[in-house]
């Protein structure tokens, strides 16, 4: 039993497919984690807190958390302890770690990012990792053997939500897009890879902002997991990802980052949590995402 067991658990016993993206920003972080002074220590510290606090918010509503490395890396060495420390409570919290840090190299060094980030015994402790796989497929085997040898999961890039990706990945050689090569490539590592849940460990990042190329690729890739950012703050609706999951509503993720995480910033959660404090805000967006998904998805099969 591996990582793609283990979300498929998490999705069924929270009959939810909400990932929460970690993304702390600093100017829009609550007023009264801001008051400790901006130097990149004090910054490093004020996410952590934030952190911490969405993640108590939104465990008993999302399958899955996804830190953005990219936000903790800005600054420095304290950024990345806070980032350590945001690991292990979410999964002292029982939530599934998926790190976004669209990691790869040459296969050699691919396999040093491999061992550091993925599975519980390793520096990091991810549960599972974004990757790139323009570096082509001897890239993505190191990553690949140490997911399935430690248990742990990959994303690797396949239609990505923003609107250059495009550019490269709509590009049409031998008769299919580049992004339905690498979807064919990344359905073969799975199958390779399959756990009882009938999904593999190599799971696929797909925008939600490209709905019909998740309906394609959903076809194309039966024993693939999908990991759908894109939803909310970029545009993406329910009725966008619905096409993204199986008719048992497993076989999709769906990730919310600022849409979730910064929800004390919009009137009608202010308004709606009694307290006032912002993780109520957080909570309220997180269950609010969830139902959402459930009553335009197969995810309301679950
Ligand atoms: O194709 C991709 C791949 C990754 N992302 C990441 O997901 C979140 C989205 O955040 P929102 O605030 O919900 O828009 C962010 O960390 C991106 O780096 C993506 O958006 N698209």
């Amino acid at each position: 039993m591996g990582f793609s067991d283990d979300l498929a658990r998490a999705v069924q016993q929270k009959r939810s497919p909400l990932v929460v993206g970690i993304d702390p920003r600093w100017d829009q972080l609550p007023e009264a984690l801001r008051e400790g002074g901006d130097g990149l220590a004090e910054r490093a510290a004020a996410f952590r807190e934030f952190s911490l606090g969405v993640i108590g918010a939104v465990e008993p509503h999302a399958a899955a958390i996804k830190p953005q490395v990219a936000f903790f890396e800005e600054l420095g060495p304290h950024g990345m302890t806070a980032l350590g420390d945001v690991i292990a409570a979410a999964r002292a919290a029982g939530l599934p770690v998926i790190v976004d840090g669209k990691r790869n190299d040459i296969g050699s060094t691919a396999e040093a990012y491999a061992r550091g980030w993925l599975g519980r015994g390793s520096a990091w402790g991810g549960d599972a990792l974004t990757v790139s796989p323009y570096l082509g497929d001897d890239s993505l085997d190191p990553f690949v053997e140490v997911a399935t040898d430690r248990g742990a999961g990959l994303f690797v890039l396949v239609k990505t939500s923003n609107p250059g990706g495009a550019l490269w990945q709509d590009r049409v050689a031998d008769g299919q897009t580049l992004y339905q090569s690498i979807g064919a490539h990344v359905q073969s590592l799975a199958v390779a890879s399959l756990d009882e849940c009938g999904y593999g460990a190599v799971g696929a990042v797909v925008g939600a902002t490209y709905p019909r190329q998740l309906a394609e690729l959903r076809e194309l890739m039966p024993h693939v997991w999908f990991l759908i950012p894109g939803y909310g703050s970029q545009g993406g609706t329910a009725a966008d990802v619905a096409a993204g999951f199986a008719a048992d509503g497993l076989g999709a993720v769906v990730n919310s980052s600022r849409g979730v995480i910064f929800a004390y910033q919009r009137s009608e959660y202010v308004d709606r949590a009694a307290s006032g404090h912002w993780t109520d805000c957080v909570a309220a967006a997180a269950a609010d995402a969830v139902a959402d998904l459930r009553r335009h998805t197969p995810a309301g099969r679950l």
